[in-house]
């Protein structure tokens, strides 16, 4: 038996677009029942998410038998936590501000077992290998990851042909509000500026064939990067859902009016 089927890296792959949703309310169950609201994919948040590792652990064991892919992103790519996630069971990584290809390559290799990577051996003890139960686990683990790079700022714009170019570099995920307070727009991820920055970074990651990632959470701005080309989004957060549902249910009972939209949005 091999290791699980990665059902997001195939997806991109074949060229269909990912729905995707962000998860920062650290709760097992609130991923739950993310996971079973019919997106392609739910990023648990360990970077401005309440999430430690065991946290994040417990979240890979609700998603595990939904149809929602798993994507986690820890507050940083370093190899230590890498290999806590990887045999607690995730095989997709977005990894937050990679500035150049030398950081590109360690995270491929963080990733992988020997000789294409330096990943520690010890899945057996993890739901990776489902508990030592898939017995060619090692030998067919590394194929199933997919690592996304998150390039947010202009450093990392500047080496956007190098990082996109290395190999088992899966996706390119523009991060557009650290993008647009690193342009000087903190707060505005919508500004011109940033979006023409966003619009050439996508036509250099499609150059090199790897798949284009953003996320937003207002629905115009959604359909404005569809329209640039991305082939995975997430749409909105667990926490602007649950502001708004409570708001609305709220003010709908109180015959209140909604407030105006806040524009921007981070
Ligand atoms: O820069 C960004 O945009 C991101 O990295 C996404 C953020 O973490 C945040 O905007 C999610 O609400």
């Amino acid at each position: 038996m091999s290791a699980p089927k990665n059902t997001f890296k195939a997806a991109l792959r074949e060229g269909r677009f990912q729905l995707g949703l962000w998860a920062a309310l650290g709760s097992a169950y609130a991923a739950e029942i993310l996971a079973t609201s019919g997106y392609d994919w739910l990023l648990i948040d360990g970077e401005h998410g309440p999430n430690d590792v065991p946290l994040m652990g417990a979240q890979l064991g609700a998603l595990r038998h939904t149809p929602t892919h798993a994507m986690v992103r820890p507050p940083m790519g370093e190899a230590w936590i890498l290999k806590q996630l990887l045999d607690q069971g995730a095989q997709t990584f977005l990894i937050p501000m990679v500035e150049s290809a030398e950081q590109a390559r360690a995270l491929v290799r963080a990733l992988r077992y020997p000789p294409h990577g330096i990943r520690g051996v010890g899945a057996g003890l993890g739901r990776a290998s489902d508990f030592n139960r898939v017995a060619d686990y090692v030998t067919t683990a590394n194929d199933e990851i997919c690592l996304i790079v998150q390039v947010e700022n202009r450093a990392g714009l500047a080496a956007i042909d190098e990082i996109a170019a290395v190999e088992g570099v899966d996706g390119v995920f523009i991060g557009p509000s650290d993008l647009a307070a690193d342009m000087g727009h903190l707060g505005n991820p919508g500004a011109p500026e940033v979006l023409a920055a966003i619009t050439h970074a996508f036509s250099r990651i499609k150059a090199h064939g790897k798949a284009r990632g953003i996320m937003t959470v207002s629905l115009p701005q959604a359909a404005v990067y569809r329209d640039l080309g991305a082939d995975f989004m997430a749409i909105g957060t667990d926490v602007n859902c649950l502001v708004a549902a409570v708001g609305d249910l709220r003010r709908q009972f109180l015959g209140e009016a909604a407030p105006a939209a806040r524009g921007g949005g981070y």
